[in-house]
């Protein structure tokens, strides 16, 4: 299981040394919450915090978009050294178009859903994917309460990759700590995101108590 640690939960005032924290602490990626204030009901934070980050760390960048038009940032965000973009299914109406215009940009194209959004409808672009993204929030606030009714998505998922020989990555976001963390890895996911759990305490002892509870 790896684990991909979201600054949204870090403190903005010394974020630099947040992420050198959690790269020290083994983190596998760096995840990246932008928010616009229209597809969640949140705002973040925009490009020049990433390309501040990009030359303070080696960590791949996963780039998760909550905005209601990622078509506009995929060049920019591939201009700014992100590996990884994902774009929610729930934004397009070209979702295939989408996630090549990532490829074509060099990046590594991720699908996410919110948990109440089935896995029919990016069913047919799985070939397509390097990693699933599911929500277990909804998506726009750290700190929420994990769903665990989306560990069902995660299994069926995790069946489907199987029984294709697919080789994306199952991620799981939202509401990660020692005890959730442990029931995504046993329905199949293989990068948790954590945010509100990292950064709540020292951030490498926090890593370090998720990596324990999946046996790492
Ligand atoms: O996408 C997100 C919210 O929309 C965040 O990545 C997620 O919520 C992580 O925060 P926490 O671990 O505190 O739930
Ligand atoms: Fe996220």
């Amino acid at each position: 299981m790896k684990i991909a640690p979201s600054i949204l939960s870090a403190n903005f005032a010394e974020l630099g040394k947040d992420v050198q924290r959690v790269a020290a602490g083994g983190a596998d990626y760096l995840h990246i919450d932008i928010m616009d204030g229209h597809f969640v009901p949140n705002l973040s934070f925009g490009l020049p915090i990433i390309k501040a980050l990009r030359p303070v760390t080696d960590l791949p960048f996963d780039c998760h978009l909550m905005v209601t038009n990622p078509a506009d940032y995929v060049q920019l965000l591939a201009a700014s050294q992100v590996q990884i973009i994902g774009v929610h299914a729930e934004t397009t109406a070209h979702l295939c178009r989408l996630l090549q215009q990532i490829k074509a940009a060099g990046c590594q194209a991720e699908v996410v859903i919110n948990p109440a959004t089935s896995l029919t409808v990016i069913e047919e672009v799985l070939p397509l994917v390097d990693s699933v993204l599911l929500m277990t929030v909804n998506p726009g606030f750290g700190g929420q309460k994990f769903l665990p009714f989306v560990l069902k998505k995660v299994q069926r998922l995790a069946r489907i990759k199987q029984q294709n020989n697919y080789h994306f990555e199952i991620e799981v976001d939202g509401g990660i700590d020692p005890a959730t963390i442990k029931l995504c890895a046993a329905a199949g996911a293989t990068i948790a995101v954590a945010g509100s759990f990292i950064f709540q305490n020292d951030p490498a002892k926090q890593l370090a108590l998720l990596k324990a509870a999946v046996g790492e």
